[in-house]
């Protein structure tokens, strides 16, 4: 069977250094290149261009902004297909993903932990059992100092998963943050909160508070490798599938929620 191959955006990013060894570690890849910002040469990196024209598939470990470039880029020229692990993105950016998704295959997932994907389904339907009356939701999560985007895109996900559960949009009951004289709660509001600061990869957790109990489903990462190895699962899933946006339950064929 040929190598799948993958070329890595962000290399010198803290993912893009993850992704280079755990892809170079993997006989099923051959590591084609890897690309940083515009103009960033040296440690065997090519231009991004160059980059799209070697590569089956690129992993993208960057920013909101990179990677929606990224995605209509590689949909202008018909591919490569495209595995985003970015978070924090804004309106316009996640349309310019789904128009470039017309064009070419994309997954995008706030997270590549199997675990995690795992946890969705179960506060989904955590969430559906115990119902919105008597049911106060608040996600907490934690990182490292050097994360710049709040709530995390894996909490936003959990989020996701327990609005769904309670049969609401979620921009419709999100609280992402309270400060000063806030008032009582309000029924039905999924709360947020975040802790930033030494080196930690990835925690977080989902309360179901209701009078006299609380349930608490958690996840925590160990290291960034298990990121890795998922989106290198996405990226053997991707290539080769036809246009579309698809998520990490897509790429671990959990029946969709
Ligand atoms: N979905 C998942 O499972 C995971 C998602 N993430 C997300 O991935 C993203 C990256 O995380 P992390 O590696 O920790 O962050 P880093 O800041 O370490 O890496 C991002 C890298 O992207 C580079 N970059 C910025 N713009 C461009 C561009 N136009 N082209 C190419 N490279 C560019 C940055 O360069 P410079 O240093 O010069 O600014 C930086 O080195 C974050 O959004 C994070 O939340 C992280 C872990 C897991
Ligand atoms: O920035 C990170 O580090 C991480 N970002 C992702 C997120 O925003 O959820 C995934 C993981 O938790 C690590």
């Amino acid at each position: 069977m040929p190598q799948l191959k993958i070329a890595i955006a962000g290399a010198l990013g803290r993912m893009g250094r993850q992704m280079a060894q755990t892809v170079a570690a993997d006989p099923r890849l051959e590591l084609v290149a890897r690309f940083h910002r515009p103009g960033s040469m040296g440690e065997g990196l090519v231009e991004r261009d160059k980059a799209l024209a070697l590569a089956d598939v690129v992993v993208d470990f960057t920013t909101p902004a990179a990677s929606a470039e990224l995605a209509t880029a590689c949909a202008a020229r018909g591919g490569p297909a495209l595995v985003i692990g970015s978070t924090g993105f804004d309106a316009a950016e996640l349309e310019a993903i789904a128009e470039a998704a017309k064009k070419i295959a994309i997954v995008r997932s706030g997270s590549y932990s199997l675990g995690l994907n795992m946890l969705t389904g179960l506060v989904e339907q955590a969430a559906r059992a115990i119902g919105p009356d008597d049911c106060d939701i608040e996600i907490f999560e934690a990182h490292h100092r050097f994360k710049v985007d709040a709530p995390s895109g894996t909490a936003l996900m959990l989020g996701e998963a327990a609005a769904r559960g309670h049969g609401v949009e979620l921009d419709d009951v999100a609280k992402r943050a309270r400060d000063g004289l806030v008032g009582p709660r309000n029924a039905g509001e999924i709360g947020f909160a975040v802790m930033r600061g030494g080196s930690i990869v990835g925690e977080h957790s989902v309360s179901f508070l209701s009078q006299g109990e609380t349930l608490t489903l958690s996840h925590a990462a160990g290291d960034r490798s298990m990121f890795a190895r998922g989106a290198i699962a996405a990226a053997l899933w991707v290539a080769g599938r036809p246009p579309g946006e698809y998520d990490m339950h897509d790429v671990l064929g959990f029946a969709s929620s």
